[in-house]
C-alpha cells in the first residue's frame, strides 16, 4: 500500500494522495504497518472485517487511476493493486482469526518482503522505460535534424560540383547557434585545397540565393585536406548593435573584442606581438571604431594606451576631457583618470610621444634582461606592473606615405618602434583612409600589422581587399555596404565578414568611469627612461590647446565678486582653472583640491621637481597643469612656518600638520612646495633620508643652494 494521506494546503482537510511515492522499503514498512495497526484496532473493537477488504479494494482502484494518468506501465498497475489486495486480505483474515499469533505474524513479514521487491522490481522497469522513451525522443530528433543537415550536405555537393568543377565529401554540417547561417566541414576531393572553392564565393553565394549581405565563404579547415563553408543566411550587418554594457577587465594576453562576425561570433585583437591596420573611408565608421578601440583598450589591466591624431586630437579627446572638466565622477564620488595616458595632437606632441616610446623600448631591453633569463622568454612579460603600451595613430599610414617634411620625421619613429619594440611591448594601431598600394606597399606595414581592419562603408574606391587580405578570396566591398560593417582578419582568424559595435559619448563617458582606478601606472625602469616628456604629459603648456579647442562653457558672470562664479564646478579638475590665474582664484581652489584628491587617492601626480628626487618618479596623471599655486594662502602661510623654523628648520609632516585643519594641505604637496624653494634657492635641505630637514635660505647663509 503506497497510498499516504497529505495535508493539502488550499483546501480544508486531509486528502488521498494516490500518487505519492514510496522506496520499495518505506512502502513495504508502511503497508505491514499500516495492516497490522488496522487488524490489532479491529480485532480488539470487533471491526466487521469486511470493511478491511472494501478500504482495500478502493486503495487498489485508486492507485489504478493515478498510476493510469501517469502512464505507468501494466505491470507496475497491477503489482500495487495486487500489494493493496493483499494487504486487505491479511487485514480481514487477521480481524477474523487474530492478528498476534505466530502465523499472522510471519505471513505479514512475508507479505512485507514480498511487496518490497514487487515494489523495487517495479520501479526499476519504470525508470528504465522512462530512459528509453527520453532516448526515442532524441533519437527522433537527431533523425529530423540530420535529415535537414543530410539535405544541405547534399544541396552543397551538388552546388560546389556544379559551379567549382570539384567534388567535395561533407564530413559536419553545424548549424549556428544565433540561426543566421551554418557552416559545413567539407574535404574536396583530388588533392584540392579550400582556396579552390573560395574563388567561386560569389557564384555559390547567387546560386544559393542567399539574402544581399550573406556569404558562402570558404577558409582553411583542420588540414590542408579540408575546408570550411561558413554560409550567412541572415544579414546581420545591416542592424546596429551597440557595444556590450560589460566594461569588465580585459588583457593584452586575452585579446581585446574589436566586433562580431555574422555568425554571431566575438572577433578579437592580439595586440601583445602584433600591430594593427584599421582602414576605412570618411564615413565607414571608423572614427567609432577607433573609439571602440580605445574603450577595449581602456577596460584592459595592463595596457596604457597613447594617441596621435594630428587632425586635432579628435580620436582622443572624448578619452581625456570629461576627466578633466570634472563631467564625471567614479562611483564612490571620486575624480576619475583619463580614459587614456596620453595624448598628443601636434607634430611636437607627437614626436616626443614616438621619442618616449623608443626610449622606454631600448631602455626596456637592457633593464629587464634579468627579468627575461628568469622568466626564459625573450617577449617582456606584461603584466599589470609592467604594461603593455599601445600607440594609436589616427590616419597613421597617411603619414607614413606623406612626402612632407615633418611628416617624413614622424614616419621614421613609426616605422623604428614598429621594428624594433615588439618584443619590449609598444605595439601600434595606424589607421587609414584608403587600403591603397601606399600604404600597403610598407613591407613594415605588411609584415607587422596582421591585425588588419577593413571598413567599407560600400566604398570602393581605394580599398584593395586583396592587398588587405592576401589568400583570401572571394571578399567584396558590396558584401558590407553599412557603416561600422566591413572585414576584419587576424592571425587568429581569417578575414571575414564583421561587425563594430556602435559607441556614443555616453558609453565613453561611463567607460571612463568605470575603467579610472583599472588603468596601470608605467613600471619604474619604463617611467625613469620617459623622464620629464612623460610625467610632465599633462602640464598646463602641454594641454592648453584642449582648452582652446573646446573651452569650457562659462556660467554668467556673477554679479557679485563674493558669489561662486563657477556654481558647476564641483569637486572635479575644470579646466576654467587654466584661465587668467588673477580673474579665477576660486577655480584654483576647486582645482587645487581636486589635486589633492587625485594626489592622495592615486598617488599619481609627480612634483615638477622631480628629477631631484628619482625615487619619486611616480609615473601616471601629472595634473600640474592645474597647480599654479603659487602664493596660495595655504603655500605663504608653510614659507612663513618655515621661516619661522630658524636654523632647526623643519619637515614636510611638521608643515602639513599645521595647515591641515585650516586648508587641508597634504604632506604630499608641501613635499612639492619645499622641492620647489630647494630648486629655486628659496630653502636649503639639511640631512638625509628620515632627517631631512628644510632651512629657510635666510637662517642658512652658509649653505649652497641645491637647485
Ligand atoms: N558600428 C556602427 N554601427 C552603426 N552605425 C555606425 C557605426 N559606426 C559608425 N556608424 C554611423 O556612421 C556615422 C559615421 O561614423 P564615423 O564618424 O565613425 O565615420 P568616419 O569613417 O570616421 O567618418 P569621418 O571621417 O567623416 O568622421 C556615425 O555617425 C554613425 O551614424
Amino acid at each position: 500500500m503506497t497510498s499516504t494521506a497529505t495535508a493539502n494546503n488550499n483546501s480544508s482537510g486531509p486528502v488521498l494522495d494516490w500518487a505519492a511515492g514510496h522506496g520499495p522499503v518505506t512502502g513495504a514498512l508502511s503497508a505491514t504497518t499500516g495492516a497490522f495497526a488496522v487488524a490489532t484496532t479491529g480485532a480488539a473493537t470487533g471491526m466487521p472485517p469486511g470493511w478491511a477488504l472494501a478500504v482495500g479494494a478502493a486503495g487498489a482502484i485508486g492507485h489504478t487511476v493515478a498510476g493510469l494518468r501517469v502512464r505507468n506501465a501494466g505491470r507496475t498497475l497491477a503489482t500495487r493493486a495486487a500489494s493493496w489486495l493483499v494487504g486487505a486480505g491479511w487485514t480481514t483474515w487477521a480481524i477474523t482469526h487474530g492478528p498476534l499469533t505466530w502465523a499472522a505474524l510471519g505471513s505479514l513479514a512475508t507479505i512485507g518482503v514480498g511487496i518490497g521487491a514487487a515494489a523495487r522490481s517495479t520501479a526499476l522497469y519504470e525508470e528504465a522505460r522512462e530512459e528509453e522513451a527520453i532516448a526515442a525522443q532524441q533519437r527522433q530528433i537527431a533523425r529530423e535534424l540530420s535529415a535537414e543537415r543530410r539535405a544541405i550536405a547534399a544541396e552543397w555537393v551538388e552546388r560546389i560540383q556544379r559551379i567549382c568543377n570539384i567534388t567535395v565529401r561533407v564530413l559536419a554540417v553545424e548549424k549556428w547557434q544565433t540561426g543566421t547561417g551554418y557552416s559545413l566541414d567539407l574535404e574536396p576531393q583530388g588533392g584540392i585545397t579550400y582556396d579552390r572553392i573560395a574563388q567561386y564565393s560569389v557564384a555559390l553565394s547567387a546560386d544559393a540565393k542567399l539574402p544581399h549581405g550573406c556569404t558562402a565563404t570558404a577558409s582553411p579547415g583542420i588540414h590542408q585536406g579540408r575546408a570550411i563553408l561558413d554560409v550567412t543566411t541572415v544579414n546581420v550587418l545591416k542592424e546596429d548593435c551597440f557595444y556590450p554594457d560589460d566594461y569588465g577587465p580585459l588583457s593584452v594576453l586575452t585579446g581585446i573584442p574589436w566586433g562580431v562576425r555574422t555568425n554571431g561570433d566575438i572577433v578579437r585583437a592580439y595586440l601583445r606581438e602584433q600591430c594593427a591596420l584599421v582602414v576605412g573611408p570618411t564615413g565607414s565608421g571608423k572614427t567609432n571604431l577607433v573609439h571602440e578601440i580605445l574603450a577595449g583598450f581602456a577596460r584592459a589591466e595592463d595596457m596604457l594606451t597613447w594617441v596621435i591624431d594630428l587632425n586635432a586630437g579628435s580620436a582622443g579627446l572624448p578619452w581625456v576631457l570629461p576627466a578633466l572638466n570634472g563631467e564625471i565622477e567614479r562611483e564612490d564620488g571620486k575624480p576619475v583618470r583619463p580614459g587614456i595616458d596620453w595624448l598628443a595632437a601636434s607634430h611636437e606632441e607627437a614626436m616626443l610621444m614616438l621619442d618616449t616610446a623608443l626610449a622606454i623600448g631600448l631602455h626596456r631591453k637592457k633593464a629587464y634582461q634579468g627579468l627575461l633569463a628568469e622568466k626564459n622568454t625573450d617577449l617582456l612579460p606584461i603584466s599589470a606592473k609592467i604594461p603593455q603600451i599601445l600607440l594609436v595613430i589616427d590616419e597613421g599610414a597617411e603619414i607614413l606615405t606623406s612626402t612632407d617634411r615633418q611628416m617624413k620625421q614622424l614616419a621614421a619613429k613609426i616605422l623604428e618602434v614598429i621594428r624594433m619594440l615588439r618584443a619590449m611591448g609598444i605595439r601600434t594601431i595606424l589607421t587609414a583612409l584608403g587600403a591603397t598600394g601606399s600604404v600597403l606597399g610598407n613591407l613594415m606595414i605588411r609584415r607587422e600589422a596582421k591585425v588588419r581592419v577593413a571598413l567599407t562603408g560600400g566604398e570602393t574606391e581605394g580599398m584593395d581587399l586583396g592587398k588587405m587580405f592576401p589568400g583570401r578570396r572571394g571578399l567584396r566591398v558590396d558584401q558590407a555596404p553599412y557603416k561600422g560593417a566591413g572585414f576584419m582578419g587576424t592571425p587568429e582568424s581569417p578575414a571575414a565578414l564583421f561587425k563594430a559595435w556602435r559607441i556614443l559619448p555616453n558609453q565613453i563617458r561611463d567607460i571612463v568611469a568605470a575603467t579610472s582606478t583599472r588603468h596601470p601606472t608605467l613600471d619604474a625602469v619604463s617611467a625613469q627612461a620617459a623622464g620629464d616628456a612623460y610625467a610632465q604629459r599633462w602640464d598646463a603648456d602641454r594641454i592648453a590647446w584642449m582648452r582652446d579647442a573646446h573651452p569650457v562653457e562659462q556660467p554668467p558672470q556673477s554679479p557679485s565678486k563674493d558669489a561662486d562664479p563657477h556654481p558647476s564646478i564641483g569637486g572635479g579638475l575644470n579646466l576654467r582653472a587654466l584661465r587668467d590665474q588673477e580673474t579665477d582664484d576660486q577655480a584654483d581652489q576647486l582645482a587645487r583640491r581636486f589635486m589633492r584628491e587625485i594626489d592622495e587617492r592615486f598617488g599619481t601626480t609627480p612634483e615638477p621637481d622631480r628629477d631631484n628626487d628619482p625615487s619619486d618618479n611616480m609615473p601616471g596623471l601629472n595634473l600640474s597643469a592645474l597647480r599654479g599655486e603659487q602664493d596660495s594662502p595655504a603655500q605663504q602661510a608653510a614659507l612663513a612656518l618655515l621661516l619661522a623654523a630658524g636654523r632647526e628648520g623643519t619637515g614636510a609632516s611638521a608643515i602639513a600638520r599645521a595647515l591641515a585643519d585650516q586648508y587641508g594641505t597634504t604632506r604630499q604637496t608641501v613635499v612639492g612646495w619645499l622641492k620647489a624653494w630647494v630648486k629655486d634657492g628659496t630653502a636649503v635641505r639639511v640631512g638625509e633620508g628620515t632627517k631631512a630637514r628644510y632651512v629657510h635660505r635666510q637662517h642658512a647663509p652658509d649653505q649652497p643652494p641645491e637647485g
